[in-house]
């Protein structure tokens, strides 16, 4: 049952069988209906017609029998008609009352019913089958008319009794044809408009819907469909708008994909540029753009990692702190140009001959310092001096002439327990100037400075 449901619910066929059927259903039973009552009143007309034809038949017959006082006669004519299918009763009233008689079913003075057998006595209800509520009655005179009267005499009227209910015993196997014709047809309609809506709607759309439904989401494909119609019509109509429309969605799909590969590629090169771009942001945050040696701030950090290392480890540590002498002088006489190529020069002297553990930085203007790990301050100033002699050889050129230049240094060790660069550069910087202020190009150790005041 549950299956069948389920079928009526997903078959269009079936909906529109049971529309279609409801319809023809409604207005087959109002055409019967319209026929059977147009078939009543024909059969009713009939039928008055007939009881209307018996008093031609039967009226010389009663009128003789009842002029000859012939009782017998009466009674077999009477009986003859009441054996008639549209006669339930008879009566006939002389005016002598000599021949009255009454035979089946007959209205009395009230128009109250009773029964009669057909010897004319009083009975029980006759089971004619028919009942008694539709009896309906028509009178005709009788007349005597003999080969020596002038004239008709009157004798009386005979009454003669049929019922509604014969013209529906009547129009009953009509009504069964009608209705059994009626039934064929609509079941041989019924099963004619669903096979061919299922097989040129139902089928095909159920191929349709499961075809569609099998379809691969990420690329779907056009769907053929085991339809035999050539012509355009609405399910072919359907079908190839569906086709149309899964190219499109197939193209755009293609088109979205290389967008996508096209984005994917561009975000990579964008993000290498990004990447590029940090580096170099990183490497300008911590480098001199001039010397491409650390600036002050990459020294500080980095030094102070050194310091915090030889803390634990126990190495020594040395800085020296470098100042360009006159540089004033000769940015003045040669140029800042000329300046700029001295710092570039200078920074080279010291990257190529440091080692890659040593920290070169540029703390500003022409101020270096370097700090070099595991180094005492005995070799440092070996290290400073050799680097002063490096400096003071370099040749610089301005038009034709040659220009040199010096350094003074000013060399100071990481004492044994704790320190800071700040403190470290402090010290430096106190022999630096020193040299500064003993004529410059010459190397100073802090601790000589400290032996001689005392501090140390
Ligand atoms: N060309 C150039 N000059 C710079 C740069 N940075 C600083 N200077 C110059 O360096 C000079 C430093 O001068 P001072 O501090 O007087 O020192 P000095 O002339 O070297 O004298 P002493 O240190 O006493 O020998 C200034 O004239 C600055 O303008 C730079 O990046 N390029």
């Amino acid at each position: 049952m549950q299956s069948l449901l389920k079928h009526y619910r997903r078959s269009i066929a079936l909906h529109l069988l049971l529309v279609i059927f409801g319809v023809y259903f409604l207005v087959a039973v109002l055409v019967t209906v319209i026929q059977l009552y147009k078939e009543y009143e024909n059969t009713k007309t009939e039928f008055y017609n007939e009881i209307q034809t018996l008093p031609s038949t039967f009226g010389k017959g009663i009128s003789d029998s009842v002029w000859t006082y012939n009782q017998e006669l009466l009674q077999s004519i009477l009986q003859g008609m009441y054996n008639l299918p549209i006669v339930v009763g008879i009566k006939v009233d002389t005016l002598d009352q000599k021949m009255d008689f009454q035979i089946g079913a007959v209205f009395n003075e009230q128009r109250q019913v009773e029964y009669y057998d057909p010897n004319g006595l009083p009975t029980e209800q006759i089971l004619t089958g028919l009942g008694s509520q539709a009896l309906f009655d028509h009178k005709f005179p009788i007349y005597y008319q003999g080969p020596a009267f002038d004239q008709t005499i009157p004798l009386g009227t005979v009454t003669l009794y049929s019922n509604d209910q014969l013209v529906f015993e009547r129009l009953k196997y009509g009504f069964i044809l009608i209705l059994i014709n009626s039934i064929i047809k609509t079941c041989m309609l019924w099963f004619i408009i669903y096979f061919f809506i299922n097989k040129y709607l139902g089928k095909p759309l159920k191929e349709f819907t499961l075809k569609i439904h099998r379809q691969d989401p990420q690329s779907p494909k056009p769907i053929d469909l085991a339809i035999n119609w050539t012509d355009e019509n609405e399910l072919i109509i359907l079908k190839d708008s569906y086709n149309q429309m899964i190219q499109r969605v197939n193209k755009n799909q293609l088109e979205l994909l290389q967008l996508n590969q096209e984005l994917d590629e561009k975000i990579k090169a964008r993000t290498q540029d990004l990447e590029l771009a940090k580096e170099k942001a990183e490497q300008l945050a911590y480098t001199d753009p001039l010397t491409k040696l650390c600036n002050r701030r990459a020294f500080f950090d980095s030094g102070k990692q050194l310091l915090n290392q030889a803390g634990t480890q126990h190495f020594s540590i040395s800085l020296i702190m470098i100042d360009l002498d006159n540089f004033k002088t000769l940015n003045d006489t040669y140029g800042h140009a000329l300046g700029d190529q001295t710092l570039i020069a200078f920074a080279d002297v010291l990257k190529s001959s440091l080692s890659s553990t040593d920290i070169i930085g540029r703390l500003g203007g022409e101020e270096f310092a370097v700090i070099l790990p595991d180094i005492g301050e005995y070799e440092a100033l070996h290290v400073a001096d050799s680097l002063r002699q490096k400096i003071s050889q370099i040749e610089l050129t301005h038009d034709v002439s040659s220009v040199y230049f010096t350094a003074s240094m000013g060399v100071t060790e990481k004492p044994l327990r704790g320190t800071t660069i700040d403190l470290l550069l402090a010290q430096a910087d106190k022999a630096l100037y020193f040299s500064k202020h003993h004529g410059r190009n010459q190397v100073t150790a802090y601790s000589t400075l400290a032996e001689a005041s005392g501090v140390r």
